[in-house]
């Protein structure tokens, strides 16, 4: 087929995805431009209603009732309250989850909580399993976590963690989605695996939080981290969450056991007494404009469901990489994301030669996604606000620039 009339073909298919899509009218409650916005699995964009939410938290909460806000507005139950937010999201039932730290602090909470889990029940069990693609902080962290805790570390793929648990696992820190490739791992198998060995599996959700289900309950997953500043929206550096499975809430050990996460917090006791439930995964003050900042953002998936924003975010990825073969020269690209949509999450990776560059003359021209080293060009999908249109011009800007 002849260029114009591939592009328009491309542009017709998607003014008919458009059209039949269910999540558009969400578009209009974020503040954004005419900018293709494909760095939302880094930073999610501004929920329109925000702004005004966080200026009644300074001006009125702290500007005039001031220390009466911990208790009257809620400020002091916001890490619970705010969890029992996201847990749906999570596929987790209320009273699971807190907000507050970051993912990296949290990383930490649940990967030592886990060891000690283990410890617990065996305390011959020496290891800690990692992904050795994971992002990187939560290599650090596992790498800090055993070392405190006297265990050997494991990475490896995760494509190599069934085989490698056993007797001496303690605990397997796994990433749902991979954050440089997308692909979507698979939770339910990986946490039956680990569970099988006796040992307590810790997920980061960073990259699947808020694209598609995760089933937290449903799987018997122990242990949950995530970001809030990507497909949920929370802003830069919102606080992030840690999920502990019910059953598990009684003896879970935090390795940061502080004064919020004490049963009488107002005791001022020499000794801790951990809180019950979800609530001995706090620390200390949570930070209160960043989270009720967060707990605004929350309110656009009010009406929303998972699976519809799972069955977008496939749609999107599909139709994103029949742009990029229509469009970019033959040999130019090559997808790192699975095809599969078992093992897609809701980003595209493309390996292509001078990633950097491309990626910086794509953002000139209005589309912005992420560079990853050492060559790869990243493209998030956050179907809460990007549409079919979107994604067409962003293939055609690629293939443009890599003409
Ligand atoms: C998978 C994953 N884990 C952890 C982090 C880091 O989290 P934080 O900066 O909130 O500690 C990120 C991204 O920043 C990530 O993508
Ligand atoms: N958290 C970030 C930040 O503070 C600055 C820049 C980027 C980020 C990110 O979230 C990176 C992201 N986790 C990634 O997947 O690469």
């Amino acid at each position: 087929m002849s260029e114009p009339s591939i592009r328009a073909e491309l542009g017709m298919r998607a003014e008919k995805l458009d059209g039949a899509d269910e999540l558009a009218a969400k578009r209009a409650e974020f503040v954004l431009d005419d900018v293709v916005y494909l760095d939302g699995n880094s930073l999610g964009a501004l929920p329109a209603a925000v702004p005004g939410r966080v200026e009644d938290v300074v001006r009125r909460q702290w500007g005039e009732l001031r220390i009466r806000s911990w208790t009257e507005g809620g400020w002091w139950t916001a890490p619970e309250r705010i969890g029992d937010r996201i847990a749906p999201l999570v596929g987790a039932a209320a009273g699971q989850i807190v907000v507050g730290d970051s993912t990296s602090v949290n990383v930490f909470k649940a990967v030592v909580g886990a060891v000690r889990l283990a410890r617990h029940g065996d305390a011959a069990r020496d290891e800690i399993v990692v992904d050795a693609t994971t992002f990187p902080t939560d290599g650090y962290i596992a790498e800090s976590a055993a070392r405190m805790t006297g265990c050997t570390l494991r990475p490896v793929t995760p494509a190599e963690v069934p085989g490698v648990l056993g007797k001496r696992t303690a605990a397997v820190l796994l990433n749902h989605v991979d954050y440089r490739t997308g692909r979507l791992h698979d939770l339910p198998a990986l946490t039956a695996a680990v569970h099988e060995a006796g040992a307590y599996v810790v997920w980061d959700l960073c990259h699947s939080a808020g694209a598609l289900q995760v089933g937290l309950d449903a799987h018997g997953v122990d242990l949950a981290v995530g970001c809030t500043y990507k497909y949920l929206n929370g802003g830069p550096g919102s606080p992030a969450y840690l999920y502990v499975r019910r059953e598990l809430q009684d003896r879970f050990d935090s390795p940061l056991p502080g004064w919020n996460s004490h049963a009488e917090p107002f005791g001022m006791r020499p000794d801790f007494a951990p809180a019950p439930g979800a609530l001995r995964g706090r620390v200390g003050t949570p930070d209160i404009l960043s989270m009720l900042a967060l707990e605004a953002a929350l309110d656009v998936w009010d009406g929303v469901s998972v699976e519809a924003v799972r069955a977008k975010s496939l749609a999107l990825t599909d139709f994103f990489l029949r742009c990029v073969g229509e469009y970019v020269p033959e040999g130019r690209v090559e997808s790192l994301t699975p095809v599969a949509h078992a093992e897609r999450g809701s980003q595209v990776a493309l390996r292509c030669e001078d990633a950097g560059d491309v990626m910086k003359r794509l953002i000139e021209r209005g589309v912005v996604g992420d560079f990853r080293a050492p060559d790869v060009l990243r493209f998030g999908f956050t179907p809460l606000y990007v549409g079919f249109a979107d994604v067409e011009r962003a293939a055609r800007v690629l293939g443009e620039v890599l003409a």
